[in-house]
């Protein structure tokens, strides 16, 4: 029998240290790999620098779709993967996390009968006005093998009617990668190399619910301006913020620090030495849990609940950041004893292609 093919599609940067860690367990495994890259994200700074660091294989494609609005960049993708998925003929597509290049691979994979193992299954913000959450809906009702990272997710996958036998708790693989550098996260180098003093506070800001409306970005800038008069505040910002948070008064004010987005062993670096972390992203509450950072997160939800449960996150408002952020500033950091979320233990990658390769046999 001939060896099966996996191909692994990545294309945003959260994908990228998802992927690295399976990628790696699946090298130990009789398997034929590709990886897909979209294109969905195209800069130095928000994908090549992300392949260096942590090691992955050069894509053997790119498919340069770039920008666009939503409906165009899956649409673009989708048109690409087909030809790029017919070519290949792979036996198994792996889509990770909730971006657009998951959801266009999970749809044509789907339609030419190939089946899809989603990594970072059974996420749930509730909330369908973000569209990572339609993202994750379609591709977890279309996947045939799902990886859940959390507890929560095989609750929700399950009132969501798909069968269990599909479902594997793994843990969770962006956290192999954090483990697996740990050691190459150097504060002190990062804080000399941006000029920062020994207390500081993390900043990242890009969702659209966030950075989009005039109005709501205006209070926002506002809500960190009310940290930056309490401690230096440090704003590696994503491009899609960048433009609309500058056109809003974020800065130039004092105490801010904008810089230009890090690469991922500089920007935990970064994470680790923080007092806290004000963020919108999904993973660095992940990351600021394992790493013990205290994670101010701007959502009304979250879909990662383990990292409130079993972590350092709390959910703050705009209007209510700046006492958040005094309240904390004067208790001590908590020590690094907290109950990290089950299984996030460095070993998911190795789990998950256990599963594959048993699926393909
Ligand atoms: C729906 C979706 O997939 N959203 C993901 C995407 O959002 P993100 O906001 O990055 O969405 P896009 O990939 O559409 O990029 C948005 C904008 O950023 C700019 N741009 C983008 C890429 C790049 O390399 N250079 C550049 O300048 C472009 O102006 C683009 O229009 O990535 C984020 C992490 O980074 C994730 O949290 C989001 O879940």
């Amino acid at each position: 029998m001939s060896t099966a093919t996996v191909l692994h599609i990545a294309g945003a940067r959260p994908n990228f240290p998802k992927a690295a860690p399976v990628i790696r367990a699946l090298d130990g495994h009789d398997v034929a790999q590709r990886l897909v890259h979209t294109g969905q994200h195209y800069d130095e700074r928000m994908s090549d620098v992300f392949f260096r660091q942590l090691g992955l294989p050069e894509p053997d494609e790119n498919l340069a779709v770039g920008s666009g609005s939503h409906g165009r960049q899956t649409a673009d993708m989708m048109v690409r993967l087909e030809t790029s998925f017919q070519e290949a003929d792979p036996d198994l597509v792996v889509v990770y996390g909730d971006v657009n290049s998951t959801l266009a691979a999970t749809l044509v994979a789907t339609k030419l009968a190939i089946p899809v193992a989603h990594v970072e299954a059974g996420l749930r913000s509730f909330n369908r006005a973000m569209p990572e959450e339609i993202n994750r809906l379609v591709t977890d009702r279309l996947s045939e093998l799902l990886f859940a990272t959390s507890p929560d997710a095989l609750v929700h996958l399950g009132n969501e009617g798909i069968a269990a036998e599909k479902v594997h708790f793994v843990g969770n693989p962006m956290i192999d990668t954090l483990l697996a550098n740990l050691p190459r996260f150097d504060a002190a180098a990062i804080r000399g190399q941006l000029g920062l003093p020994e207390r500081y506070v993390v900043a990242t800001l890009h969702r659209p619910a966030n950075v989009d409306d005039p109005g709501d970005a205006a209070e926002l800038a506002k809500a960190v301006h009310g940290v930056a008069d309490q401690i230096e505040v440090v704003l590696p910002l994503h491009p899609r913020g960048r433009q609309r948070l500058a056109a809003a008064g974020l800065y130039p004010y004092p105490g801010i620090r904008v810089v230009e987005p890090l690469g991922y062993l500089e920007f935990l670096s970064l994470v680790r030495g923080a007092r806290a972390v004000v963020t919108d992203s999904g993973g660095v509450q992940e990351e600021t849990t394992v790493l013990g950072v205290p994670c101010l997160t701007l959502r009304a939800e979250t879909e990662r609940p383990v990292t409130i449960t079993h972590g350092t996150n709390r959910l703050v408002t705009r209007a209510g950041l700046v006492d958040e952020v005094r309240a904390l500033l004067a208790t001590d950091r908590p020590a690094a004893d907290w109950p990290v979320p089950p299984l996030w233990d460095g070993r998911a990658g190795e789990r998950i292609a256990k599963v594959i390769a048993e699926f393909l046999r």
